[in-house]
């Protein structure tokens, strides 16, 4: 209706304006010039006013669609199960186009099409109108449109080309403007003097992209102008005819009047034509990198009927391992074979990159192993749905994260099935040691854990939120694994590497509790803190190169009781500090049987 009215009001002007001018010249009554004048001023009215109503339309429209997509897109997101695609640059520059364009493509295809057809119903009038003064006219001004429509079409078709290209870049930029404004990453800008280095390089990166964009732009400009003044020469000539016409008494002034704006109606509906079908040709290039997120196929393979997960009875089996994170990447488990019992516990020890949290993220399925198989109770883990054997099992990884939410929600994020649940809440952080720290905070456990948002339904000022010590925020992780409670597997990747020598201990014999009759892993850099797990696993370059308990690795001699002791002597005097540091080093690239000698 709007559109009907939005493309016809300006032919009825033009000839309305004709009868006036026509009336006028034939002195017409003045009731009836009255008349002609009132309905001129009314079509005025209306013309002015429609604009703003489908203004208002296509907001409203914008944000039903932007709402609908970002939903879509953010659940075809949390559909994917592993982590594979989140490593993959080309996905995330994809996944950062379908945000951008997911929203406002479907409007500006539906708001083209629109605009397309009030331009078709205007053109439709005024072309009407050129051919009832001059067939001539009217094919002349028609045939000089068509280079612009197909300009547009190819502009259109480089300027999606340029989106995509500049995508990477864009994304550097907005990663570089990220840590300009952390609060992370503030302490190391400022204290290294790097701020500038990275202002450098965000501004490269927006300047690589504008001249990008401006390439297409000067190209645009150039078709654009010089299609213009072929429309131009075309329109004058019309006009010209028009005027030798009128004075050889053919037209009408009305006649003029209507020729002129029938032109200019005719070419900038033309315009508008080309132009909204170009920009709307871009917008579906583009869309298609919304539809390749959202119908994108599982990034794991899952079993076509999955099997039943029973609880855990016998234990967890990892038979010869391979793993790569991709084929160009080293093999970082190179076939490992062990076992966790049920209701026992695993240490895991191995200097850095060994691959122990790699082996955590195989256990929890966020990637396949490249051979072998990881069996729970016989079976293997790719042939049941993920779903359920993550809600088995609960974890603290070594890279924990800190949720700008309150101190509650940071804890009870561990187990949504309870998540107002205070008395687990409040059960999991006794147990985690973090209780008091959490009740010493301005509003208790419900303060806001974050200095970058309010909430400002609390009408709370910005200076109210809380940071917590590291040592903090990890006891907050590790209540949060706790607070998922009885599940079959229990995992924690250095759940104490940021906390005092008390509250390690603490910690620790906490867990010792917790972990009782539990099947749980348990991966550390101090050992003194895996010595009492059930059995010990050393892992290096990839290999289970030691098994057994405390005392049986010690007697061993290998690479754990050197480990071991090194560390121990660290904790004696000075000097043996010294020796212990030394020794860690070294232990980057250990020695162990059957390795290099
Ligand atoms: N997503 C990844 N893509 C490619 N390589 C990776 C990835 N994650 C880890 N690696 C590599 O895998 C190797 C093992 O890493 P992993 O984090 O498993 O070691 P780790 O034994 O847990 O070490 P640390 O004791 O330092 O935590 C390292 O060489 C690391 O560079």
């Amino acid at each position: 209706m709007v559109t009907v009215a939005g493309g016809a009001l300006p032919v009825l002007s033009a000839w309305m304006t004709k009868m006036l001018l026509d009336r006028l010249v034939l002195r017409a009554q003045m009731p009836m010039l009255i008349g002609i004048a009132l309905a001129l001023a009314a079509v005025g009215l209306l013309t002015g006013v429609i604009p703003h109503i489908a203004q208002y339309i296509q907001v409203e429209m914008q944000r039903a669609s932007g709402l609908l997509s970002q939903s879509r897109l953010f659940v075809a997101v949390d559909r994917l199960l592993g982590l594979g695609w989140f490593e993959n640059p080309r996905h995330l520059d994809g996944l950062r186009l379908a945000q951008q364009v997911g929203g406002t493509a479907p409007n500006q295809v539906v708001d083209g099409l629109l605009s397309i057809a009030r331009s078709v119903i205007m053109l439709v009038g005024f072309l009407g109108s050129l051919m009832l003064l001059s067939p001539m006219v009217a094919g002349i001004v028609l045939g000089a449109s068509v280079p612009t429509l197909i300009s547009e079409i190819a502009i259109s078709r480089r300027r999606a080309r340029v989106i995509r290209a500049v995508g990477p870049a864009e994304r550097r930029e907005l990663f570089y403007a990220g840590l300009l404004s952390s609060v992370e990453a503030a302490k190391e800008i400022r204290l290294f003097g790097i701020g500038e280095l990275l202002r450098d390089r965000m501004l490269a990166d927006r300047r690589a992209a504008n001249a990008a964009k401006r390439a297409v732009d000067r190209r645009e400009l150039a078709v654009q102008a010089s299609l213009g003044l072929l429309t131009v020469a075309a329109s004058g000539a019309g006009l010209l005819w028009a005027v030798y016409a009128a004075h050889r008494g053919v037209l009408s002034v009305g006649d003029i009047t209507i020729f002129v704006a029938a032109i200019a109606g005719v070419q900038s509906g033309l315009t508008s034509v080309a132009r909204d079908l170009g920009r709307a040709h871009q917008e579906l290039l583009l869309y298609d990198h919304y539809l390749a997120v959202i119908m994108a196929g599982p990034d794991l393979p899952c079993a076509a009927t999955p099997r039943i997960l029973p609880e855990l009875r016998h234990g967890i089996e990892l038979r010869d391992v391979w793993f790569r994170y991709s084929d160009g990447h080293p093999w970082i488990l190179r076939g490992v074979n062990l076992t966790i019992p049920s209701g026992r516990a695993l240490g895991l020890v191995g200097v850095n990159g060994a691959g122990k949290s790699t082996l955590v993220k195989l256990l929890c399925r966020f990637y396949d192993p490249t051979r072998g198989t990881i069996a729970w109770d016989g079976v293997d883990i790719r042939e049941v749905d993920v779903s359920q054997l993550r809600r088995r099992i609960t974890a603290i990884f070594q890279d924990y994260m800190n949720y700008d939410m309150t101190a509650a929600e940071n804890v009870g994020l561990g187990d949504l099935g309870h998540f107002g649940d205070f008395s687990r809440i409040q059960m999991a952080a006794r147990r985690a040691g973090v209780h008091d720290a959490l009740i010493a905070l301005p509003r208790g456990y419900e303060t806001l854990l974050s200095r970058s948002f309010v909430m400002e339904s609390e009408g709370d000022s910005p200076e109210d939120g809380v940071i917590l010590s590291g040592g903090q925020w990890q006891r907050l992780a590790l209540a949060r694994a706790l607070v998922r409670d009885r599940r079959d597997f229990l995992i924690l990747d250095e759940p104490s590497a940021g906390l005092d020598a008390d509250a390690e201990h603490e910690i620790h014999t906490t867990l010792r509790e917790h972990r009782e009759g539990r099947t749980s892993l348990l991966i550390s850099h101090r050992l003194s803190a895996v010595r009492d797990a059930d059995q010990i696993v050393v892992l290096a370059e990839g290999r289970v190169v030691e098994q057994g308990d405390h005392a049986t690795l010690i007697a061993a001699g290998g690479l754990y009781a050197r480990l071991f002791t090194t560390q121990a002597s660290g904790y004696q005097d000075g000097a043996a500090g010294e020796r212990c540091r030394c020794a860690m080093l070294s232990a980057e690239r250990p020695r162990f049987a059957g390795s290099d000698p």
